[in-house]
């Protein structure tokens, strides 16, 4: 029987690791590489799972309806514990808890009261030897005798990983233990949604970042100066900005070394203080960026592979945040737009040639204006700034000529004729029911939007050949 495209992806990958890292004892090295591969496709799953399920999808049909509704109305109802009584054909016991090399860390995190799916890597297995990027050898750190240490865990994940709900004093701790069974067909497709599902309010009080370290004066002068730069910071209040800065490592890179290769698992957050990088998709260079720039979100924030290669193109200073301390302080506040708006850019047909990337840069630029029913948004004659996405609501386009002429929803879009030929507004729109629209100016039509400008283009309703 022929592989399939995902296995041999996943035998390439494996390949390469072992080119890269020359392991002395290769079955030592495949067991942790496996094992670590499995932890983190199941981890990706179950948030994945539980976004789908909170929505009322059932991404997993070949489980049995039972469970399926059992799940959703479990999840709907934000109960937690209930869904982990199924136990389809499909679904496989997770790693933790027949890996046994995990099993020590699996006992110990029970010990501490934990669910098993909050195990990382680093705690369930020898994993020193297995990397990604330049990190690969420092800051898999964690020493058998730590495993006992209550790590953070994910807020951006599900609930039921986040080892938030208590677990019942009555009931023996093994049995509480036993992890939520997970589907094996999940990552055919990487779905790349803002992973924004559970978003919990920030309670920064009792939680402290895994690579917290003081900052000397020193270094916070220089960490002030490069951040200081970067947009994300400023959006920060002042105890996440010192959460952050506190999480950061150096980095010195020297020129030409890879810093983030393209497919790859994402595990850091980068800020260049001193440099400059190149970015790579496939073989074509489509960036480049310097001091104060930051780079390597997509992937913590989308849960999906690296989507370029990072080159340094001179001996740089980068400072790293962990994917944790990302998803827990940067994702709510500095990326909040992105989150917002992913659904109503992803699900727009027009926009559908763009890239995360891309999508994620338009987000950025998006403002928000909410009109009350009877309230007009362009009026036919005037100048026009902005280009409109309609998030809610309905409206109508009208004509002094010839009255209504057109009827707006969700989803649709307005405004571009002015800003695509410079030409006033060419017909007024008024809102017939309230109505939240995402807006971008002017320079962020012309800049952020892309090849999705050629299909505004086509669709101008005031092309002559229409
Ligand atoms: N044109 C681009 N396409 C994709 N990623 C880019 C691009 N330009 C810069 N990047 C950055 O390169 C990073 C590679 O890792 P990530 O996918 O995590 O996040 C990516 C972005 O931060
Ligand atoms: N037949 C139409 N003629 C002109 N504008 C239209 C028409 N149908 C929809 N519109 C939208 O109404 C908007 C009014 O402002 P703009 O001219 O910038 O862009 C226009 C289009 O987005």
């Amino acid at each position: 029987m022929p592989l399939t495209g995902g296995q041999l992806e996943e035998l390439n990958l494996f390949h390469r690791k072992v080119h890269e890292d020359e392991p002395k004892d290769l079955l030592q090295f495949a067991a942790n590489y496996f094992n670590r591969r499995l932890e983190q496709q199941r981890f990706f799953a179950r948030n994945q799972e539980s976004l789908a399920l909170s929505k009322g999808i059932v991404l997993f049909p070949s489980a049995t309806r039972n469970d399926s509704v059992v799940a959703s109305a479990s999840a709907a109802a934000g109960l937690k514990g209930a869904e982990s009584q199924s136990n389809d054909q499909i679904f496989k016991a997770s790693f933790a808890e027949t890996d046994p090399h995990a099993t020590g860390a699996a006992a110990s995190i029970q010990e501490a009261g934990m669910a098993p799916d909050t195990v990382s890597s680093e705690e369930g297995s020898e994993m020193a030897g297995f990397g990604s990027g330049i990190f690969k050898d420092n800051f898999r750190v964690n020493k058998s005798s730590d495993k006992h240490i209550k790590k953070p865990v994910d807020p951006m994940a599900p609930a039921d990983q986040a080892g938030s709900s208590p677990q019942p004093t009555t009931a023996p701790r093994r049995s509480v233990a036993v992890p939520r069974p997970l589907p094996m067909n999940f990552n055919a497709q990487r779905r790349t949604s803002v992973s924004g599902e559970t978003m919990q309010p920030d309670n920064l009080d009792d939680w402290k970042p895994e690579n917290y370290s003081e900052k000397t004066g020193l270094q916070l002068e220089r960490l002030e100066k490069a951040i200081g730069r970067n947009f994300l910071f400023n959006k920060l209040d002042t105890e996440s900005k010192r959460l952050v800065i506190n999480s950061l490592e150096e980095k010195s890179v020297k020129e030409g070394k890879e810093i983030i290769k393209q497919g790859d698992e994402g595990d850091y957050f980068y800020i260049v203080e001193r440099g400059n990088v190149d970015f790579f998709v496939g073989s074509q260079k489509v960036n480049t960026s310097g001091p104060g720039s930051s780079f390597g979100e997509l992937a913590l924030m989308y849960n999906s592979p690296r989507a370029a290669t990072v080159l340094a193109t001179t001996d740089c200073v980068l400072w790293a945040l962990d994917r944790l301390t990302f998803r827990r302080i940067l994702l709510g506040s500095s990326f909040k737009k992105r989150i917002l708006y992913d659904e109503l850019l992803k699900s727009m047909p027009v926009l559908q040639s763009l890239t995360t990337y891309d999508r994620a840069k338009l987000a950025d630029a998006l403002d928000t204006e909410i009109y009350q029913p009877g309230q007009i948004i362009i009026r036919e004659g005037d100048s026009g700034d902005n280009f409109y996405f309609i998030e809610f609501g309905e409206a109508e386009v009208s004509k002094e000529q010839h009255g209504i002429i057109a009827h707006l929803k969700q989803g649709d879009y307005f405004g571009e004729v002015a800003l695509l030929n410079d030409l006033p507004r060419q017909a007024t729109v008024k809102a017939i029911k309230k109505t939240k629209v995402a807006t971008l100016g002017k320079s962020g039509f012309q800049r952020l939007l892309g090849p999705a400008v050629e299909v505004l283009k086509l669709n101008d309703p005031t092309r002559v050949d229409h």
